[in-house]
């Protein structure tokens, strides 16, 4: 019998090394496709047969494979057993259609907490300071801006963030937003033990929402969270409230944004992550109040070195134990492996 094979989907940038040591006990193979239709039309040609592990390199796999629908995971080789998906969403990828056809899906957490909990940082003092008024107007050649200038900035001391999911991202943002001033509150599925909690204190969605000065969105993308913050819930806010979001775009509602924007009710905005990537609501771009990343989270040489390591140790765990690292929580429950 031939060795297993790993199709490796996008490009291993930084764990080379790694990635070329599974050649001893595993046949590594590339797809020829360089679009969607040519991919589904190469699997179900049989060219992809014997694939038991899909290496997913997301995101220059995405090209390639678009969203893992309930159409891409019907056309999957059939003797695929693992998807390793290098990225800590998996939002892109339909667990359900994929635990149907016994099909395991890992993630990489926690590598991404520090780069992606930084990120954060930034733009809850940019938003805060309105330092994007000044970063527009300097590079507009007028200085400080408008006369008479913008409003003042102010500081993160004393003022209280609200964290919407309290995972590893937001357990970290919590430590480093502490060492600005800011005491922490946070809403989560689930209330965290004390020693994980560390001191943030637990409350209900909607005292959240009422009692945070600056509120960042730090949960999965996924049925349930789907607009869970849109306009009933800025109606709750603090007036002046400033929102930042690095989880994923489709947690708040763009157009009930901006409505809160115009209004007043948001004073100002963090964004790294868009609704409809790479396509962003106009009134976010033109509005000087909302600081814009282009989904820079955890891009770092040192975090995507960390999560190639990752991705490719689940590819090796996949193999040599028949078990994933960090099998995505779904189906933890679902199908209550590991
Ligand atoms: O957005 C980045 C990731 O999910 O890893």
């Amino acid at each position: 019998m031939g060795k297993p094979k790993i199709l490796l989907l996008g490009k291993i940038d930084h764990a080379t090394a790694s990635w070329n040591a599974l050649s001893d006990v595993a046949e590594l193979v590339t797809a020829q496709a360089k679009n969607r239709a040519e991919f589904i039309e190469e699997c179900t040609s049989g060219r992809l047969d014997g694939v038991v592990i899909i290496c997913d390199r997301a995101p220059s796999s995405l090209a390639v494979t678009g969203k893992y629908d309930e159409e891409l995971i019907q056309a999957l080789p059939k003797t695929l057993k693992f998807i390793c998906h290098n990225g800590a969403g998996y939002d892109n990828i339909n667990v359900s259609a994929c635990t149907a056809r016994s099909i395991l899906v890992s993630n990489c957490p926690n590598v991404v907490d520090d780069a992606t909990a930084d990120t954060a940082i930034f733009l809850i003092l940019a938003a805060l300071r309105g330092f994007n008024n000044g970063i527009m107007a300097i590079r507009n050649g007028t200085w400080k801006g408008a006369v008479p200038p913008p409003p003042l900035g102010h500081d993160p001391q004393g003022k209280v963030l609200g964290i919407l999911g309290m995972g590893g991202i937001g357990r970290n943002l919590k430590k480093k937003a502490e060492v600005f001033g800011m005491s922490v509150i946070y809403y989560n599925r689930k209330q965290l033990d004390v020693e994980q909690a560390d001191g943030a204190e637990y409350v209900s969605f909607d005292d959240l929402l009422a009692r945070s000065d600056v509120l960042s969105l730090n949960l999965p993308l996924n049925a349930g969270t789907r607009n869970i913050i849109s306009t009933p819930e800025f109606e709750k806010m603090k007036d002046g409230v400033v929102i930042v979001n690095t989880a994923r775009g489709g947690v708040m509602d763009e157009a009930a944004l901006v409505d809160a924007l115009n209004t007043g009710k948001v004073l100002s905005v963090g964004l790294d992550v868009y609704q409809q990537e790479p396509n962003i609501h106009p009134g976010l771009v033109s509005n000087p109040h909302v600081c814009l990343l282009p989904h820079m989270g955890t891009s770092t040489v040192e975090t995507k070195t960390k999560m190639e390591e990752w991705t490719i140790s689940n590819v090796r765990s996949a193999l040599e134990k028949g078990k994933l690292l960090s099998l995505v929580m779904e189906q933890v429950r679902e199908v209550g492996k590991d």
